[in-house]
């Protein structure tokens, strides 16, 4: 189903008025041939769903958005739900195991992570040095907390989270369990029974959890009851959510296309309260194992670092073309900035060279790359997770072991829309908010200079109190 939103940024669905039912199937059509031609490529046949065109009768559409209107987000509202066409996107339920053809009735789990940005910028284009220290995600939580966007800010470091190591993702695992914000839903038989079902209106009871989850874990033991064994049966969902990250499912033809190596950039976000706890604890260095090559956060993390140039580099290019197409509007289809996307476009996204040769080729295949990246810095990750017995598991089914019982699983990705081409000015400007919010509000405080005055200052509040 198309939503389109108010004020589209979608170039297709530019104009004031409802698009037309054309405009629609070829918005969809588009999505498909991303999915199938452009992103299965980057993550690989078994990780992406790229779904079909469907057609419904226009009756069953009104009533749908009838019915879901109330549901949906307020946030969400500035987005109509297309009910004149009768086009929809059909896609499988990601909350259900993958690997079954049909739909068994057994119990499932499915863990949906959105991981965000997984690396530090490493561009010399980036003008402000706190970006190659602390991760985006890590200094936009100060400006969406500031914003009112969320109450609190969470200490999930998306950095960790994409080290490979486990102590690493245990911790950015724990946090996002604390803080679910929007990066982190759980569903038991399709129904969402942890995580945020409005903006802000997170559920973070551990116990509730817990007991939802006993049976999938400790199948054959009494009563939840008490911290410890809210405490155990977590361990044992983040234990088996890091070894489900850490599998490899699939191979994909952009499987050897190495963006940039690892150690180009920093493996740490300075602001990560695990990496805070270490310094704390006298200890400087901080494990990043690597992710195995064939694993979905790997894959995620390749496509995120076709974002070679930052968006600072990038945004001059996005003027480039720009430029040309105010000259040269017609050439807006040769060039493919709204499709088709097919082989031809995913051909030109491997030419992975920074050296700008001045060319509108050189900037346009940038701007492109760059848009692959934002849509994998906001995909999502479902994790689908059955109890199987040992007898049940096959090699065709991958299997993770927990200490109490096995799961046979799928791992999925989400929400691969392409960003659009027009989001790029709007990118630029949120860019320097983000950076100028966390120079101004957080570096500054935690600056040893200021942070001492400020102590000072605590100390000359206590002494007037005693007096
Ligand atoms: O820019 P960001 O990092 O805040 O990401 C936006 C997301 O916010 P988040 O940081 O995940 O809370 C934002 O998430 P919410 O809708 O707020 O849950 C959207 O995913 C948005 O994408 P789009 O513009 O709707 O296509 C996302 O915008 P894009 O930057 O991906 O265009
Ligand atoms: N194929 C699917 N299977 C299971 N759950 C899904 C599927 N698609 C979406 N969802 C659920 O719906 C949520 C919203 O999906 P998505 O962000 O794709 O919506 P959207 O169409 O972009 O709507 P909006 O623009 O309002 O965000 C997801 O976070 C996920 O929980």
């Amino acid at each position: 189903m198309v939503l389109w939103n108010r004020n589209s940024r979608c170039s297709v669905l530019q104009h004031a008025d409802s698009p037309t039912s054309e405009e629609i199937l070829h918005h969809l059509q588009n999505i498909v041939d991303f999915g199938k031609h452009v992103m299965k490529q980057f993550f690989g046949e078994n990780y992406v769903h790229h779904g079909e065109i469907i057609q419904l009768p226009l009756d069953f559409v009104r009533q749908l958005c009838l019915k879901i209107q109330p549901e949906r987000p307020e946030s969400r509202c500035d987005k109509d739900m297309d009910t004149l066409s009768g086009y929809a996107m059909c896609l499988p339920n990601l909350t259900r195991l993958q690997t079954y053809r049909f739909v068994e009735p057994r119990p499932i789990l499915c863990i949906e992570i959105k991981p965000k940005c997984g690396f530090i910028p490493f561009s010399s284009h980036v003008s402000q040095e706190i970006k190659h220290k602390v991760c985006r995600y890590c200094m936009h939580q100060h400006l969406k907390v500031a914003n009112g966007k969320w109450k609190r800010p969470s200490k999930y470091c998306p950095v960790d989270l994409f080290s490979g190591n486990k102590q690493r993702m245990h911790f950015a695992l724990k946090s996002l369990l604390q803080e679910a914000q929007n990066n982190l839903k759980i569903f038991k038989n399709g129904e969402l029974i942890y995580g945020c079902k409005d903006d802000q209106e997170c559920s973070s009871d551990w116990n509730e959890l817990a007991r939802h989850l006993k049976p999938f874990f400790f199948p054959s033991n009494g009563l939840v009851s008490g911290p410890h064994c809210t405490r155990t049966i977590v361990k044992e969902l983040i234990h088996v959510i890091t070894l489900t990250l850490l599998s490899s499912t699939d191979a994909c033809r952009a499987g050897d296309m190495k963006t940039v190596p690892v150690s180009q950039g920093r493996s740490y976000c300075e602001a990560s309260a695990f990496n805070k706890e270490l310094v704390r604890n006298g200890k400087h260095k901080l494990e990043s194992s690597g992710l195995p090559r064939g694993c979905l956060l790997y894959k995620t993390l390749q496509a995120q670092m076709l974002d070679m140039l930052d968006i600072e580099g990038l945004y001059p290019l996005y003027n480039r073309v720009e430029q040309y197409l105010e000259e040269f509007p017609e050439e807006r289809s040769t060039l493919q900035i709204d499709g088709p996307y097919n082989e031809a476009f995913y051909e030109k996204l491997l030419d992975l060279s920074t050296e700008d040769d001045g060319t509108i080729a050189f900037a346009l295949t940038k701007v492109q790359q760059y848009r692959i990246a934002m849509t994998a810095k906001d995909c999502s990750i479902m994790i689908a997770l059955s109890p199987c017995l040992q007898d049940e598991c096959s090699e065709q089914r991958p299997v993770v072991l927990a200490s109490k019982t096995r799961f046979t699983f799928s791992v999925s990705v989400l929400d691969l829309d392409l960003k659009p081409y027009e989001s790029i000015p709007h990118q630029y400007k949120l860019d320097g908010k983000i950076v100028n919010y966390y120079l101004k509000n957080v570096q500054a405080k935690d600056d040893p200079v200021m942070s001492s005055l400020f102590k000072e200052n605590e100390d000359c509040t206590l002494v007037l109190h005693k007096v």
